[in-house]
């Protein structure tokens, strides 16, 4: 029965379904592109539920291929929806989901990755950074080779509270292969804590809300799916640039089995490694022979501020890159002093490489 006085909510015509829309527009998945497509129009709602109240919001989906998230999102009466699509192929389709909803949808026919979203959205929505998260949601299935760098990209957009956060506390709804949704919830002490946990859970409060198995999707990928919540903190939990606390906690992980102090000391030149190294840990009253996945946020701050500190006294430390060091070192001959570290250091190379 209608409620006296109030607008009945939107609901999208008939339309085929998402199954006839490949068909109709021949949108074959492209494995090379990572393309695996949700058809089942009851997880796509599970997925948008997760973003929270979305009535009147603006929304923007990444990559909404054939359009099965989209259609969810516009059954929950949303203000506006951008929908940013790479793959020219699904354009037509999604056009046809516009016409169902009209003047509700904006189509952009671009890369997500470099798309301006400072601009995406009207300036009235923003909201001051210690207000309430403004009424903008970020929602995306997308190939797991994007959505990973897309949230290292967007956690510097919260550090610096530009791209999507020029508009505030913007809520993000993303899914990532499990493992890395694993990753990025993982707290101290957990198998999965790497740098990905620290990046995420200083800047953001993170949820991990429930694993799509990878069966849900046409074509079927070879993994499981995690559908992750993000909201930026008002107070982040280092308060250091990016740059800063990015290079400390990866150096932290560059050795996850060893104690912490020897990634930690790949922060300094060689020639003062060991004197400064104990100096960084005695400071930030880091115990050394903590692994790095049991040094906790407070711990990642402390090393921070102490690091931060040491950089303002010497300001040719924090351009110092161990990398480059080493590859110096790499093109002298095997047999000097140096090269059973250098085969150490590949060997935990290929342990990071899963690691991130
Ligand atoms: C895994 S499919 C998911 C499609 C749809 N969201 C779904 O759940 O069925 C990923 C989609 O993201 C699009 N995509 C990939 N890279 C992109 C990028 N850099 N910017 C925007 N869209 C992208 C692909 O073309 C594809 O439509």
């Amino acid at each position: 029965m209608a409620v006296p006085g109030k607008a009945a909510a939107f609901r999208l015509p008939p339309l085929p379904t998402i199954r006839e829309i490949i068909k109709l527009f021949r949108l074959r998945a492209q494995k090379q592109l990572s393309q695996n497509f949700l058809l089942d129009l009851q997880l796509t709602d599970k997925i948008v539920r997760q973003a929270g109240e979305l009535t009147n919001a603006h929304v923007c989906e990444v990559g909404p291929g054939p359009g099965g998230i989209t259609r969810s999102i516009l059954n929950t009466d949303v203000a506006q929806l951008l929908l940013v699509e790479k793959d020219a192929r699904f354009i037509p389709g999604l056009q046809m989901l516009s016409e169902a909803a009209p003047g509700k949808v904006r189509i952009v026919h671009g890369d997500i990755l470099t798309y301006k979203m400072e601009k995406a959205f009207p300036k009235y929505l923003k909201k001051k950074w210690e207000d309430e998260p403004p009424n903008i949601h970020i929602v995306g299935n997308l190939p797991f080779s994007v959505s990973t760098p897309l949230i290292i990209k967007w956690l510097e957009n919260v550090s610096n509270r530009d791209g999507p956060f020029f508009y505030g506390r913007t809520q993000m709804t993303l899914t990532f292969q499990k493992e890395v949704g694993e990753r990025l919830t993982a707290k101290t002490g957990g198998k999965q804590r790497s740098r990905l946990s620290i990046m995420a859970q200083h800047l953001c409060s993170v949820e991990n809300c429930f694993v799509i198995p990878g069966q849900a999707f046409v074509p079927q990928p070879e993994v499981d799916v995690a559908v992750v919540h993000f909201t930026p903190l008002v107070q982040p939990k280092i308060q250091q640039p990016f740059k800063l606390v990015e290079k400390v906690v990866q150096s932290a992980f560059q050795f996850r089995r060893k104690y912490c102090c020897r990634g930690i000391g790949i922060l300094f030149p060689e020639s003062e490694r060991l004197k400064k190294t104990e100096q960084l840990m005695m400071e930030a009253d880091v115990d050394p022979t903590l692994r790095p996945f049991q040094l906790s946020m407070s711990h990642f701050s402390n090393l921070c501020n102490v690091y931060r500190k040491m950089c303002d006294e010497d300001p040719n430390l924090f351009t110092y890159n161990y990398r480059e060091e080493l590859r110096q070192k790499k093109r002298l001959p095997k047999n000097t002093s140096h090269s059973e570290e250098i085969e150490e250091e590949e060997e935990e190379d290929e342990d990071k490489k899963n690691q991130l």
